[in-house]
């Protein structure tokens, strides 16, 4: 299949670019740089072994993509643009709502123009708030917290209701849990000034850096060691998710949902001591008090992407760990 992959320079666009290749697609990537450089297009193609088609634009930009859907057969939008910072959403609502909930509805119309409607969406599991219960399935009730998560769930309704009134289109949301790790080639993965406040990026700034320690938010929560705990999955699991959910599209008029992590949870302490002896580099700590805002424990089932997808994550986090690092001693990881 032909697919259109918005924000396919960004982290987890950069890995399903890979993956789909891999799976025999041909991915053409879309991104308008605001968190990405081009420069990850030849990377990627440095890893598939051949170039990748890459446009320049904005998915607000309804005659960019028309000129896109024009130019590309596509059968398929997987739909990654978006800003993603929680924090920065509740300062600036304004724009994440025109990028995550705007430049979806300008996607969707340009995808009907086309005759292309069907879509894989990247939602996430911060929709689901505090949990009421652990492991988190996919019928847990969701709360939207902050403007980005509000973004999310606004997304994951719109499709569900273009889905529900015409039965030429289809949809699969993806419910990402805590995405971590690089390519094993340390050619593609995050740049940690992206991500300022996710713990392995300032694990792995921490390594880089003896002079730098690294913040435990919390020590005191209900859990096995104290730390909070959360279900972090390998970005190259995730990103073949993406592969198994184009395969198992529903049929038109419906709208799958799955959760996408491990089903595991793993605990702050027991990440960054991974980390240190996977890579045998120390990680100076020090604990504060708990962040606000943070849930003490959380993860998800991964039983129903199993189960419908014939999707389970394959790796462990000793992998999640080294490869971070190894992205990072390759001089792309900041
Ligand atoms: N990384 C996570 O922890 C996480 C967790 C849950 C859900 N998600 C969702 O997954 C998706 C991908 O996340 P990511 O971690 O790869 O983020 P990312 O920022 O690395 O990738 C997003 C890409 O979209 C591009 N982009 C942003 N606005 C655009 C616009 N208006 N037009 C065109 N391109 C635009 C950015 O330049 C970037 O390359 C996002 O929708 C995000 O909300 C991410
Ligand atoms: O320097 C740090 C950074 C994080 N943590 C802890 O590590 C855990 C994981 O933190 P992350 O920020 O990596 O991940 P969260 O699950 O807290 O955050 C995720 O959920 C958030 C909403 O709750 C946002 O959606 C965010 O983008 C997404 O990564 C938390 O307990 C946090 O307090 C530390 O102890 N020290």
């Amino acid at each position: 299949m032909r697919i259109l992959l918005t924000g396919g320079t960004g982290y987890i666009g950069s890995h399903c670019a890979v993956a789909l290749v891999e799976a025999g697609h041909e991915p053409v990537l879309v991104d308008n740089f605001a968190n990405s450089k081009p420069d990850v297009a030849d990377r990627i193609g440095q890893i598939v072994g051949r170039e990748l088609t890459s446009e320049e634009g904005d998915i607000r930009d309804a005659a960019f993509l028309d000129a896109v859907f024009a130019k590309h057969h596509f059968d398929a939008v997987i739909h990654f643009a978006a800003l993603k910072d929680v924090i920065a959403s509740v300062d600036q609502p304004l724009e994440y709502y025109d990028v995550n909930v705007g430049g979806l509805t300008t996607l969707l119309a340009a995808m009907d123009r086309a005759d292309v409607r069907s879509i894989v969406f990247s939602s996430t599991a911060n929709i689901y708030g505090e949990p009421d219960y652990v492991p988190i399935d996919e019928q847990h009730p969701v709360s939207a917290r902050n403007p980005y998560g509000q973004s999310k769930l606004a997304g994951e309704r719109m499709i569900s209701d273009i889905v529900a009134a015409d039965p030429r289109w289809r949809g699969a949301i993806l419910r990402y849990f805590n995405p971590v790790g690089a390519h094993e080639t340390g050619l593609i993965g995050e740049d940690p000034s992206n991500r300022p406040s996710n713990l392995m990026p300032l694990v792995v700034a921490a390594a880089a850096d003896p002079e730098r320690q690294l913040s435990i938010f919390g020590t005191d929560y209900p859990t096995k060691d104290g730390t909070a705990e959360r279900d972090f999955i390998h970005v190259s699991d995730l990103a073949e998710a993406h592969v198994a959910a184009l395969d198992h599209l529903p049929e038109g008029g419906n709208v799958s949902v799955h959760n996408v992590g491990t089903g595991k949870s793993t605990s702050v302490r027991m990440l960054i001591h991974t980390f240190a002896m996977v890579n045998a580099q120390p990680v100076q700590c020090v604990e504060k008090p708990r962040r606000e805002g943070d849930i003490a424990s959380v993860w998800s089932s991964a039983d129903k992407a199993e189960a419908e997808l014939g999707w389970r994550a394959k790796r462990d986090l000793v992998e999640m760990c080294r490869d971070a690092w190894n992205f990072h001693r390759r001089g792309h990881g900041g």
